[in-house]
C-alpha cells in the first residue's frame, strides 16, 4: 500500500545538538505507528517538524501525494495532517460542545462574527454534539471546559482534532498526566478510532504502545534504529537495550 506519509532524512539540529539525524518513516492509510525512544531521542521534535511547527534543518515531508515540506501548520492541517495534546487550543470558558463547534467551524473555514454566535449555530452544533458522544463526553457536553477532569480534557482535544475529519492524527503522549483509568479509556477511545484515521504516536505508556499499534518505530538519539510489528520490536535485542529493558534504570530515575 502506498504510504499516506512519507517523511524522509529528516535533521533538526538545536545548535549543537543533533535532534532528528536522518531520519525516515511512513505511515499508511489507517495505520497506527508508534514512536518509541528515550527521553530526549527526538520523539518531540520529530512531530513538530511533520506538523510544521518547526522547520527540518534536511529532509521532506510528503502527505497523501503532495510535497508539504515548506508548508506551515494551518496548510497541513487543512490537508489532514493534524496535531492533537500538546496544544492549548482548549478555550477553559466556552463549553465542551462550543469548543467543538468552532473547531468544525475551523475545517468549513467559515467567518460568522463572534466566536460564541457562531459556536451556536446548529450546522456546527449537531456535528459537534455527535462527535462528542463518540468520544464519551456526551454527559458533559454543556460544561465549561474548565470544569473537566484532566483524562477528560484529553478527550475534548481529541474530539476537537477529529473535528478537522484528519486523515493523519499526530498524537504526543496522549496518556502523559492519566492515572491507570484513564489511559484505559483513551486507549479504548483511540482503539474505536483505528483503521477509520491514521495514527503516529509517541507514547511512553507501553502496554498502550502495544496495544494500539500496527508498526512501531525506535529512536535512539534521533536516529530510527528498528521499526517493525510490535512482537518483532519487543524481541529485538538492540531495542530492548536501548529503550524496552530499562525499566529497572527508569525506576532508579536514572534514564
Ligand atoms: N527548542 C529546543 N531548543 C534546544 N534543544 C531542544 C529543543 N527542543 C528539544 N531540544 C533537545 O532535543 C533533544 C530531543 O528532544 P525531544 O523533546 O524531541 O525528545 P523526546 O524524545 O520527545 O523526549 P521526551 O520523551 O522526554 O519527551 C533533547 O536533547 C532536547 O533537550
Amino acid at each position: 500500500m502506498s504510504a499516506l506519509l512519507e517523511a524522509r532524512g529528516l535533521v533538526k539540529r538545536f545548535g549543537g545538538l543533533v535532534a532528528t539525524d536522518d531520519l525516515s518513516l511512513d505511515v499508511t492509510p489507517g495505520e497506527c505507528h508508534a514512536v518509541i525512544g528515550p527521553n530526549g531521542a527526538g520523539k518531540s521534535t520529530l512531530i513538530a517538524q511533520l506538523a510544521g511547527e518547526l522547520a527540518s534543518d534536511a529532509g521532506t515531508v510528503r502527505f497523501d501525494g503532495r510535497e508539504v515540506s515548506r508548508l506551515g501548520m494551518a496548510a497541513r492541517a487543512r490537508l489532514g495532517l493534524v496535531r492533537s495534546f500538546q496544544i492549548t487550543a482548549v478555550l477553559p470558558e466556552f463549553t465542551v460542545v462550543e469548543n467543538v463547534a468552532l473547531a468544525v467551524q475551523a475545517r468549513l473555514g467559515r467567518h460568522w462574527g463572534f466566536w460564541r454566535r457562531a459556536a451556536d449555530q446548529p450546522a456546527l452544533q449537531d456535528p459537534a454534539r455527535r462527535l462528542i458522544e463518540e468520544i464519551g463526553l456526551g454527559p458533559r457536553a454543556d460544561m465549561k471546559a474548565r470544569t473537566l477532569a484532566h483524562g477528560e480534557q484529553r478527550q475534548l482535544e481529541l474530539a476537537m482534532a477529529l473535528a478537522t475529519k484528519p486523515k493523519l492524527l499526530l498524537l504526543d503522549e496522549p496518556m502523559a498526566g492519566m492515572g491507570p483509568e484513564e489511559t484505559r479509556r483513551m486507549t479504548g477511545l483511540l482503539q474505536q478510532l483505528k483503521g477509520r484515521v491514521a495514527m503516529l504516536l509517541v507514547e511512553h505508556d507501553m502496554d498502550a504502545v502495544f496495544a494500539l499499534a500496527d508498526r512501531v518505530t525506535v529512536l535512539v538519539y534521533g536516529r530510527a534504529i528498528a521499526t517493525g510489528a510490535p512482537a518483532a520490536i519487543r524481541a529485538d535485542p538492540a531495542v530492548v537495550e536501548a529503550y524496552l529493558g530499562t525499566d529497572e534504570a527508569d525506576a532508579a530515575g536514572t534514564v
